[in-house]
């Protein structure tokens, strides 16, 4: 059964003109009609390049941002259409973690502060005392030693303060954590450990979670299902291994090629698509098919004129694509707009600085180790971890004020032990 449902969801930001930006001269489409499904105790992964509206879509489900238009069902309850007033209720359910653990920590309140703020303003737990016991137990389930309650952010490493972010969420008993690119921030050595423990708590909590991410390695290891987003509109969604086994559409195909495989042979026989020009604005988004500009496959004039919708083609795989069956049986030809090269050569073509290529070629060897390390690093079970944080008793860094902030470089993060 569907936890949270969205339905047709618009997020459209006014553009102001004027001397006191008092007139509307046109719209940011960022969210433009996007439907999905998130199960009970299921992960939904959605990626999509910077700009396409990810990070708006998850601040909408939370409202923290103006919905246009559609539906956001948590539970039955619409709460697009929720007032402010009961709204508040509702948002103890909807937790989300942040892809910067330090800032969104206030560095001037210790741990145990920051963790029971929203416990009170919820009335969970009858006074501090019951809330501190409640801190302890989650700090424990996140890898974290009980003594961490007295200390600050700047105290701890990047993965241990992502750890405390999701200590934050965890405590109020949210029934979907939507977590917005929670390991982009961290070393890639660290990536893999945050997203066990993600899953770890799933397991044994029952969790629904919605993670966006623009890194295919991340969303690939931790989700059932993936949505993929262009531009303000889901273009693909499926099971997470029918998508990475056969993606549809071109621009899902177009990103997946950009991902190395790690047997050399059949990396020098693959082919790349390389995408042409930056994504367009949501400003003023292309007419028709909104990845028509930017298509291998695209068609006159079908493409630039009529809008696909979002169509399932078997086994809850929906593509957005006018000629997906036909590309799929090779009866639809290429018809230029992106190089096809094989991926070795791929640096004979020069792709736009700004293109999801162009970054996609610097952080090629980043994303092969990032998903070295999800696949190959192994992790403390849980029981390893409190036990060691139990046994620990380490110095405690001096109080923000009695010395200079001793921040570690996150590369020497240790391996994200507890009880630092
Ligand atoms: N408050 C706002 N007012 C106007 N435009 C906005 C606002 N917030 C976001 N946008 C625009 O909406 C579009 C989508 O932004 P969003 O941050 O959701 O994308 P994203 O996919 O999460 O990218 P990133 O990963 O870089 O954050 C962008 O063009 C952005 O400039």
């Amino acid at each position: 059964m569907s936890l949270l449902e969205l339905n047709d969801v618009k997020v459209h930001f006014p553009v102001r003109k004027g001397v006191l930006f008092n007139r509307t001269v046109g719209h940011v489409y960022a969210v433009d009609g996007i439907s999905l499904n998130v199960e009970a105790g299921q992960t939904y992964g959605l990626v999509g390049e910077s700009g396409c509206g990810k990070t708006t879509l998850g601040r909408a489900v939370l409202r923290l941002v103006d919905v246009t238009d559609g539906e956001i069902v948590l539970d039955g309850t619409d709460l697009a259409k929720l007032p402010d007033e009961e709204m508040r209720r509702f948002r103890r359910r909807l937790q989300m973690v942040f892809q910067d653990p330090l800032g969104s920590l206030n560095p001037r309140q210790n741990i145990e502060s920051i963790l029971s703020e929203g416990m009170a303003a919820h009335g969970i737990g009858a006074n501090q005392e019951e809330r501190r016991e409640r801190i302890k137990e989650i700090l424990t389930r996140v890898g974290l030693p009980a003594n961490a309650l007295s200390r600050y952010p700047h105290e701890f490493s990047g993965g241990q303060r992502q750890r405390i972010g999701i200590a934050r969420a965890l405590v109020l008993e949210p029934d979907v954590i939507i977590c917005d690119e929670p390991v982009s921030a961290l070393d890639v050595s660290i990536q893999a450990q945050v997203i066990n423990l993600l899953e770890e708590l799933q397991e044994q909590l029952g969790l629904t979670y919605l993670v966006i991410a623009h890194d295919l390695a991340v969303v690939r290891h931790i989700s059932d299902v993936i949505g993929v987003m262009y531009l303000g509109s889901l273009v693909e969604e499926a099971p997470s291994d029918a998508l990475y086994a056969a993606p549809k559409h071109p621009y899902t195909k177009a990103l997946m090629s950009a991902v190395p495989v790690p047997d050399p042979e059949v990396e020098d026989r693959r082919e790349r698509i390389l995408l042409r020009g930056d994504l367009p604005s949501p400003a003023n988004p292309p007419t028709g098919c909104r990845f028509h500009t930017r298509c291998p496959w695209k068609q006159e004039t079908r493409c630039a004129t009529e809008r696909p919708e979002l169509v399932d083609l078997g086994d809850g795989h929906k593509v957005a694509c006018h000629f997906a069956a036909g590309i799929e049986a090779g009866t639809v030809k290429r018809t230029g707009a992106a190089a096809i090269v094989p991926a070795g050569k791929t640096d004979t073509v020069p792709a736009a600085r700004t293109s999801p290529e162009a970054s996609a070629e610097t952080a090629k060897a980043e994303t092969a180790k990032a998903e070295a390390v999800v696949q190959d690093e192994p992790v403390k079970a849980e029981s390893e971890v409190s036990a060691e944080a139990e046994v620990r008793d380490e110095p405690v860094k001096p109080a923000p004020g009695e010395a200079e902030a001793s921040e570690k470089p996150e590369a020497s993060d240790e391996s994200e032990a507890p009880g630092k």
